[in-house]
């Protein structure tokens, strides 16, 4: 399904983010590697939330849930031998999964998305695993992957943070549960960090004790650990909500939108500071944050990092900033649903904006006057993409399509529904 976004000078109205992706993934695992039940209030939904969810249930969990809960009996360590799992589209999923499968004894990891996560490389994760003892068969460090587990090995393991932080969270789930004490030395940088500070608050909540360095480089694992079951809200989503925000930020708006909370460990409620450095009026009290735009925006300078996820959005607004903004290092982005950089910048070129690449940096010449839209993009699988072209096409003279734009549902399925809600004239259209 494409999506027709015309321009629309207005946005007006109040909504409740959608829940936080990464807390729920993270939510989800912890649970069902407890063995009581644990009910987790407020997950979200979306393709990668349900991959978890399918997964999980495929090794063994008990999951009920309503409206506004799950409530899932977990396997605890012994999750129940799986020839296969599927974990859609979904990067951390897998590679937190692929940590756990290493408690099966044969589990393949199958390639559902070859021109997507397909293309992503997780030999960092493999060669850890491999120095514990595992057994894995893999084409050149990607999908399908084979684990042939049984009992890994804990002591001194070794990984690289340099392309995803999400290798590192995958050990620190899975070293808890084993015989051994574990020590986890991080190689060259740690990219994403803060995501990892979720994955510990998390472990935490489950009830797992982990000796973290300050700065996340070293981590003392003792072994024989139980995880908990627990009652866990799951907060609101800055990754997505940053696209909302963001689409405010280029519009005349006046847009509340709830359950974002000052104190979050999300990197990406930066965003926020991002805006407002902008010189985006807004408030943020009361986990609210209130938008009332102008459409005026001054450029910037930031490091990315800090804010993976939302660094698309925050480049979107800036093609309409005065000035030129600059986004380092972002090299990572690279190796996301599609190269955000390369791809995504192609994508924006296309509709008009004046952007240029290095190989971890984002520039961009802002365009106060506007774009000219009237455009086909592509959404190269990328949610993020689809969300930071639609914010685009608000302020395009002229219509975009967006292609495929159904993949938005990897995180935010309804996304298009929120900014309608706000007065944007997003449309559904059937593609050709
Ligand atoms: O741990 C996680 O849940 C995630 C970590 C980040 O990935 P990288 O560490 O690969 O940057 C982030 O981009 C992704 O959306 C979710
Ligand atoms: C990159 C993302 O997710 P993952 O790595 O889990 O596929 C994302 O949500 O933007």
């Amino acid at each position: 399904m494409d999506v027709l976004v015309t321009p629309t000078a207005t946005l007006q109205g109040e909504l409740g983010a959608l829940s936080s992706k990464n807390y729920t993934t993270r939510y989800l695992l912890v649970a069902a590697l407890a063995e009581g039940t644990s009910t987790i209030y407020y997950p979200a939904h979306s393709e990668d939330s349900d991959a978890m969810r399918r997964c999980i249930r495929d090794l063994g969990a008990i999951v009920e849930e309503d409206e506004e809960k799950i409530v899932i009996t977990g396997f605890g360590r012994h999750p129940k031998p799986v020839d296969k799992l599927d974990v859609g589209n979904a990067g951390a999923v897998l590679r937190f999964l692929m940590a756990i499968a290493s408690l099966c004894p044969d589990v393949t990891f199958i390639n559902r998305y070859p021109d997507s996560l397909g293309k992503r490389p997780h030999l960092d994760l493999i060669h850890s695993l491999t120095s514990m003892g595992v057994d894995i068969s893999h084409q050149e460090g990607k999908l399908p992957i084979t684990i042939k587990g049984g009992q890994p090995k804990g002591g001194h393991i070794q990984v690289s943070g340099n392309i995803s932080s999400q290798f590192l969270s995958a050990l620190l789930f899975l070293t808890p549960l084993l015989e051994e004490d574990s020590e986890i030395e991080v190689l060259h940088d740690l990219k994403s960090k803060v995501v990892v500070g979720q994955t510990l608050e998390v472990l935490q909540q489950a009830g797992i004790v982990i000796h973290a360095d300050e700065d996340y480089m070293r981590f003392r694992v003792p072994g024989r650990q139980q995880y908990q079951s627990k009652t866990y809200t799951v907060q609101g989503d800055y990754p997505g909500s940053a696209a909302v925000l963001a689409a405010a930020a280029v519009t005349q708006s006046n847009v509340k939108l709830h359950r974002l909370p000052v104190h979050s460990k999300q990197g990406e409620r930066a965003v926020v500071d991002v805006l407002r450095m902008m010189e985006c009026p807004l408030t943020h009290d009361n986990d609210i944050v209130h938008v009332q735009g102008n459409g005026k925006l001054k450029a910037v300078e930031f490091d990315g990092d800090h804010a993976t996820d939302a660094v698309l959005a925050m480049v979107a607004a800036a093609v309409f900033a005065e000035g030129t903004s600059r986004f380092y290092n972002v090299e990572n982005l690279r190796y996301k649903e599609c190269d955000r950089i390369t791809d995504y910048l192609n994508e924006l070129r296309k509709a008009g904006a004046k952007v240029e690449e290095r190989q971890s940096e984002i520039i961009v010449h802002g365009r106060p006057e506007g774009v000219e839209g009237g455009v086909e993009i592509n959404a190269h699988y990328d949610h993020r993409v689809i969300m930071a072209l639609t914010i685009v096409g608000l302020r395009a003279a002229k219509p975009l399509v967006i292609k495929d734009a159904h993949h938005v549902a990897k995180s935010y399925p309804t996304y298009f529904d929120h900014l309608k809600a706000l007065g944007a004239k997003v449309e559904w259209i059937e593609g050709v």
